[in-house]
């Protein structure tokens, strides 16, 4: 059976897949496998390892006639048309659990770095404007004690609540049913989206991206916001309108925001939201860690293994 690998990987994680399949693999790590190259490798092929960048849409499954699992390395797969591929009985893998951890971990840190300047900070300092201590220079906003609402209370929205409990933050939250658990074992109190707009001084969007959360964050959305709140985004750019997130940083209706994720992806260096200075933005990294990258592509491998043997994977999307 032949697979097709979209970016390059380590020997210790490909191994196993070697071994057992007829291996094509894009030699380079950060770039994608072009386009036309992958609509032409798939044809034959049984199986596919991807990733957030491939677009594993209608065209690509119309060629891959052979295609028989899917396994991305990551968690979200709005990349991957999944009614298209079962219907044509195509199976899923993804990677939930091993990236929470991480991905919490890059979600608080921008929350602390939008919130407290921090890139600001260092911005300041490369460019030589540091002229003295001043009594209100870089002032930013206090985070100990103060309320996060996190929209998406799932597995990393669950992380990040655990952080802010360290922080005595008061957690709300809002998610598509409620958590009793959590919320004793977090003090974390449910409530309507609206509630937690006007009220929270950090709004954190963990919701994954479906047709219900597309661009859920707006005008609307943004209005509502305190002008003190600041807005975390390490989800997906999709759920949220760009354009009504920049007017809401520019216009001074929200205090700052911390972006991991846009749309499209990469975001280009002219984008008007890379020109405000209460913007601190990542190239999606949220899962960046080397022992967490390693586990992703471990666990896309069992799934891919599993799957072509057909065998139960470990995670599927069903
Ligand atoms: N930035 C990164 O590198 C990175 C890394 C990992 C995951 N992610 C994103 O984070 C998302 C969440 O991952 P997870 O493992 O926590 O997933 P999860 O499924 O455990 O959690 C998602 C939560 O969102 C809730 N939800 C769904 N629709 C909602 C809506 N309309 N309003 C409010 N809540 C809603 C669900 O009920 C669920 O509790 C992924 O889908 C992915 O898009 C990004
Ligand atoms: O969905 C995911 O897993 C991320 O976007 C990449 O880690």
């Amino acid at each position: 059976m032949k697979i097709v690998i979209t970016r390059y990987l380590p020997d210790d994680v490909t191994k196993e897949l070697v071994e057992n399949f007829d291996v094509v693999m894009w030699e380079k790590e950060n770039e994608p496998m072009p386009r036309e190259q992958l609509l032409e490798e798939i044809k034959d092929a049984d199986g596919l390892f991807t990733n957030v960048a491939d677009q594993v849409d209608y065209e690509l499954l119309e060629k891959a006639s052979k295609l028989k699992v899917i396994s991305t390395m990551a968690v979200g797969y709005d990349n991957i048309d999944v009614e298209e591929a079962k219907i044509r009985g195509i199976v899923i893998g993804h990677t939930p659990g091993v990236l929470t951890e991480a991905t919490a971990d890059l979600t608080f840190a921008l929350l602390m770095a939008a919130g407290r300047r921090i890139v600001e900070g260092m911005d300041v300092i490369r460019e030589n404007e540091w002229n003295s201590w001043g009594p209100f220079f870089l002032t930013g906003q206090e985070i100990y004690k103060k309320r996060i609402g996190i929209i998406g209370l799932g597995r990393i929205g669950l992380g990040v609540a655990r952080r802010a409990k360290g922080f005595s933050m008061d957690i709300l939250y809002h998610n598509r049913s409620r958590n009793k658990e959590v919320e004793e074992e977090l003090n974390a109190t449910y409530c309507e989206l609206d509630e937690l707009l006007t009220t929270a001084d950090y709004v954190v969007l963990l919701a994954p991206s479906t047709n219900d959360t597309y661009k859920m964050m707006g005008t609307a959305e943004f209005a509502k916001m305190k002008k003190s709140a600041v807005f975390i985004n390490t989800s997906r750019g999709t759920n949220v309108d760009e354009d009504a997130l920049y007017h809401a940083l520019e216009s001074g209706e929200i205090f700052a925001a911390g972006l991991d994720v846009f749309d499209p992806e990469p975001i280009h260096s002219d984008h008007p939201l890379l020109k405000l200075r209460n913007v601190t933005a990542l190239p999606h990294i949220g899962s960046a860690a080397i022992e967490t990258r390693l586990a992703m592509a471990r666990l896309a491998s069992e799934n891919l293994i599993n799957g072509l043997k057909g065998q139960p994977l470990v995670h599927e999307v069903r």
